[in-house]
This record gives structure tokens, C-alpha cells and sequence, in this order.
């Protein structure tokens, strides 16, 4: 399951992109089960496809990807997902013309153990809204609906992408809290792309800044949420 210990997801060396662009230059990286890890960094670094190299959706070159001690470089995305990756990409993956419902019940049909009430109950919005067509949804029923789906497959590590895109403050808000009751009841290991960078350092514990496809800084978000001099030089901000 997690032979001698070690992360849940680690990347070594890896050297990854599309086609004759490469974008990710050697990372390496290690997520720790139970963690919630920001990955951090300037418009195109490579976050997403830090997190698509994992899904198996960007070409890796060369290095090896790790889930739970096991080797998935080579795998499919759908064998990744089978064995506990689940992802939320920045585009939202849901059916717009399907109800929320109806999404959800298609996402059983890939995870038939998933459980729609313990979705409805940590997103009762999507209760209330269940015939709404996911093209009559707002954006943030739109990203939690995408959550949503992602958790029938009972993912043990959920890879986000810009979930808070384009929301408004009251709902990036509404969101952070169903990730933090999600991670207290034992949820999944999250690894979260996000550019509102003061929302993401108050919610998750590990924060990793790319540059130029590698790590240039990682540590706790508490502390990296005073380092101002760190959040100017990588992100070009400073974090009151
Ligand atoms: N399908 C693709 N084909 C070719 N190049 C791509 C593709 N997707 C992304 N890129 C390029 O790879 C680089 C890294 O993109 P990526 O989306 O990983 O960055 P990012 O750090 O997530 O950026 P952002 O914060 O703007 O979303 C960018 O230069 C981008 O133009």
C-alpha cells in the first residue's frame, strides 16, 4: 500500500510538456498523506501541468511519477484514477446540458461505490439545485459540482486546479470551508493549484512555489504567509 513510508505522491526528476514544448525541468516533488499542499507560482510555471503529468494528461519525458510507493508513470489516466487519483481540472468537469443530478449519477456509472448523499451533504447547494442544468448553475455550483464528482471515485489524493477561479469572495469562502470539513472528516489528501494566494496559504498547511518548471521554495504556509520577501520574489505580491 505505502511500502517504507513513503509519500503518498512524489516526483522525481521529472521532465514533462506537449510535444516539443517542455514545461516541467527536473521536478521534484513529494506530497505526505493528510496533507493539504499548495503549489504555488507566477502565470505559467507549470502548475497545471504539474497536476496533468500526474493525471497522466501531459507528456512525461523523462523522471518518474510515484503514487503510494507504486510506479504510475506509464499509466492511463483512467488506471490513475482507479487507483485513487481524483482531479478537478481548471475547466470544470461537468455536462452542461445534464442536470446536477444527472451528473452526478454519470459519475457513478465510472465510481459505483461513490455516494451521492455524502455529496449533497457537503455541498447542500447541490441538493437544492439537483434539477438545474450545469448550464443554469453559477460558477461556484459549477466547481462544486466538479468537487463533487471528482469525490464519487473516493479519491485518497484530489488534485485541484484553480478551484476559486473566477469566484466571488463569499463563495471562495464557501468552498475553503467544504475542502476543510472534507480534510476533517478524514477526506482526501488535496493538492491545490490556486492563484488567490491569500485564501490558499489560509487554508492549506505545505505551500510549493514553482519557477520555470522546478521548486524554488517549500514550507509551512503559516510561516510562508510572513515570508513577504519570498511572496514578492516568486509571486509579486506581498501578503499583509
Ligand atoms: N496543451 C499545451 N500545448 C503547448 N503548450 C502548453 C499547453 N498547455 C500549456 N502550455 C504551456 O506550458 C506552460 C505552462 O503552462 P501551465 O498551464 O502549466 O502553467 P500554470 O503555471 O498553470 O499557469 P497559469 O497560472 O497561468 O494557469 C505555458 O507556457 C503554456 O503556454
Amino acid at each position: 500500500m505505502n511500502p517504507g513510508g513513503a509519500p503518498l505522491l512524489e516526483l522525481q526528476g521529472v521532465v514533462a510538456g506537449y510535444g516539443p514544448v517542455t514545461v516541467l525541468d527536473g521536478l521534484a516533488l513529494a506530497v505526505e498523506a493528510g496533507s493539504l499542499t499548495a503549489l504555488l507560482g507566477r502565470n505559467g510555471v507549470g502548475k497545471s501541468t504539474t497536476l496533468k503529468a500526474v493525471m497522466g494528461l501531459a507528456q512525461v519525458k523523462a523522471g518518474r511519477i510515484l503514487f503510494e510507493g507504486r510506479d504510475i508513470t506509464h499509466c492511463r489516466p483512467d488506471e490513475r484514477a482507479g487507483l485513487g487519483l481524483g482531479y478537478v481540472p481548471q475547466t470544470r468537469d461537468i455536462f452542461a446540458s445534464l442536470s446536477v443530478e444527472e451528473n452526478l449519477v454519470a459519475g457513478l456509472k465510472r465510481f459505483p461505490a461513490g455516494d451521492l448523499d455524502q455529496a449533497y451533504a457537503l455541498f447542500p447547494r447541490l441538493r437544492e439545485r439537483r434539477r438545474n442544468r450545469g448550464n443554469q448553475l453559477s460558477g461556484g455550483e459549477q466547481q462544486m459540482l466538479s468537487v463533487a464528482r471528482a469525490l464519487l471515485g473516493r479519491p485518497r489524493l484530489l488534485l485541484l486546479d484553480e478551484p476559486l477561479e473566477g469566484l466571488a469572495p463569499v463563495i471562495c469562502q464557501e468552498l475553503l470551508e467544504a475542502f476543510r470539513r472534507l480534510a476533517a472528516q478524514g477526506g482526501p489528501t488535496m493538492l491545490i493549484v490556486e492563484q488567490q494566494v491569500h485564501e490558499v496559504l489560509a487554508f492549506a498547511r505545505q505551500g510549493v512555489i514553482l519557477e520555470r518548471g522546478s521548486v524554488v521554495h517549500q514550507g509551512d504556509c503559516a510561516q510562508l504567509r510572513t515570508r513577504d520577501d519570498i511572496l514578492d520574489r516568486y509571486l509579486g505580491m506581498a501578503v499583509a
